[in-house]
């Protein structure tokens, strides 16, 4: 890397984390952009800029508890260049053993300069060197005596989710959850068994050199690795996997579609679970895939033409505003909702500082009003699937309480469409939670419910 590289890619890494934590944009958009615009950097500043965003947003609650070890001025009163050239550094001083901490001041000082900083170029400084010299006896809170404070600075998990997860679950749990967030998320990949068995992908795949593994759960499922990127895939642009988290890939074998069976979906984008359900089906029965906007489905549209489903459609329509046509059509139903995705911190490290405890009270107001709007196009006797990509009570256990009150339908056991490793009491009730740290997936909810009249 050569020293202009290193001022460059910094500078780049800066406008990512100000487009993220002032502009409200979404990190992993930000990066796939910045990603695409700065092709021509040789593959390590690529990932040195990755790895740095992403490793400074999972990492920003403790990176401000470090700082403010070191700075006279409390990290939210800081001017926001400054408070993110600071969050970097940091970052790499604390995770990036290859990067040497004088490097790191010298370069955070030279850009605090350029961005026109000149009177606080004494100030980032002093704190960066005072943070050399200490960041290795940094006291962090105690497990024992402030477990909430623990996990939150430990994890950079924010108070008011710990708050909600310590009442649902145990300390050991809890850590369990924000430890298998915080690590690494893996690539899965679902087979699309309609298309090609799964030794011919395996394969292909591994033609490729891409680094291949089997996941716990499901036969079906894939772990890739040692890809460059996913379009240039031969398997992928042949329609022969789609990216999915195995935790999702048990929404369709949940729905367990029998042949020729009528799916609804009415979340469906980008239509993970929709494009299953209709491999599930084998060309028999139909899946209709519906959302909010053109944009939306034509995201579906594309995964349609990819893997080539001919017994799927791709459809705009608000899942809060009635059909009529649609009463009593649907075998399946799957309500796969808008949530919190506290579940998926681990893949989109922002979310945990964009979500608020009111967002989420409006979240569960959606949910509710959607379920209220569709319930009714389940057959007599169909399935609907309720599912999401979070943890926690409120959007979880409390809307299979609410709706089992309000319409006739009844928790089904899921136990029959799950390995023996997932089965509880729970399942057998009708729904699983599942955890990361504890599952080894996403955070994921799925109960099935039977329309009874
Ligand atoms: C959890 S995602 C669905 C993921 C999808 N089931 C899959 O497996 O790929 C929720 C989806 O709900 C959509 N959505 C939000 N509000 C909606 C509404 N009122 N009507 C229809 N879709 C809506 C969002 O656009 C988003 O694509």
């Amino acid at each position: 890397m050569t020293v202009t590289n290193i001022v460059n890619t910094r500078e780049i890494i800066l406008g990512a984390l100000m487009a993220i934590t002032e502009e409200e944009q979404y990190c992993h958009i930000v990066l796939r952009d910045v990603l695409a615009k700065y092709q021509y950097l040789e593959k390590r500043d690529r990932a040195f800029i990755s790895r740095t965003v992403e490793g400074t947003m999972e990492n920003m609650i403790q990176i401000d508890y470090i700082l403010e070890q070191f700075s006279t001025v409390k990290v939210q009163n800081m001017k926001p260049a400054i408070r993110n050239i600071l969050r970097m550094s940091i970052y790499q001083m604390q995770y990036m053993d290859g990067v040497p901490h004088a490097a790191v001041v010298n370069e955070a000082v030279k850009l605090t300069q350029k961005k026109g900083f000149y009177t606080l170029k004494g100030f980032v400084n002093g704190v960066l060197r005072a943070a050399e010299r200490g960041i290795g006896e940094v006291r962090f809170p105690d497990a024992e005596r402030t477990p909430r404070k623990y996990l939150s600075v430990r994890y950079s998990m924010p108070e008011w989710i710990l708050q909600k997860w310590l009442a649902q679950f145990d300390f050991a749990t809890v850590e369990k959850i924000c430890r298998g967030l915080w690590q690494e998320s893996r690539t899965c990949i679902r087979c699309n068994l309609s298309r090609a068995p799964k030794e011919t992908i395996i394969e292909k795949l591994r033609e490729q050199n891409i680094t291949v593994k089997e996941v716990p759960y499901l036969p079906y499922a894939l772990e890739i690795s040692d890809y460059n990127y996913l379009q240039a895939i031969n398997a992928f642009k042949e329609g022969l996997f789609q990216v999915q988290d195995v935790s999702s890939m048990l929404v369709a074998e949940v729905a367990a579609p029998k042949w020729g069976d009528y799916c609804i979906d009415v979340c469906a984008a980008p239509g993970g679970k929709s494009l299953h359900l209709s491999d599930k089906l084998n060309g028999s029965g139909y899946v209709e895939a519906r959302d909010l906007t053109d944009y939306k489905v034509s995201l579906m549209q594309e995964n349609l033409e990819r893997t080539g489903r001919i017994n799927m459609t791709a459809i705009r329509q608000d899942a809060t505003v009635f059909d009529g046509a649609s009463v009593e059509k649907a075998d399946i139903l799957l309500a796969d909702l808008p949530c919190s995705g506290l579940g998926v911190i681990g893949r989109k490290p922002d979310i945990k500082y964009k979500m608020t405890e009111a967002k989420q009270q409006e979240l569960v107001k959606l949910q509710r009003k959607i379920l209220d709007t569709v319930w009714s196009y389940v057959k007599v006797g169909g399935t609907l699937i309720y599912s999401t990509c979070t943890i926690g009570a409120d959007e979880n256990q409390y809307n299979v309480k609410w709706f089992l009150e309000n319409y006739p339908f009844r928790l089904e056991s899921i136990d029959p469409y799950l390995c023996d490793a997932l089965k509880s009491r729970t399942t057998k009730a009708g729904y699983l939670q599942l955890l990361p740290g504890v599952h080894g997936t996403d955070g994921f909810f799925i109960a099935r419910f039977k329309r009874v009249k």
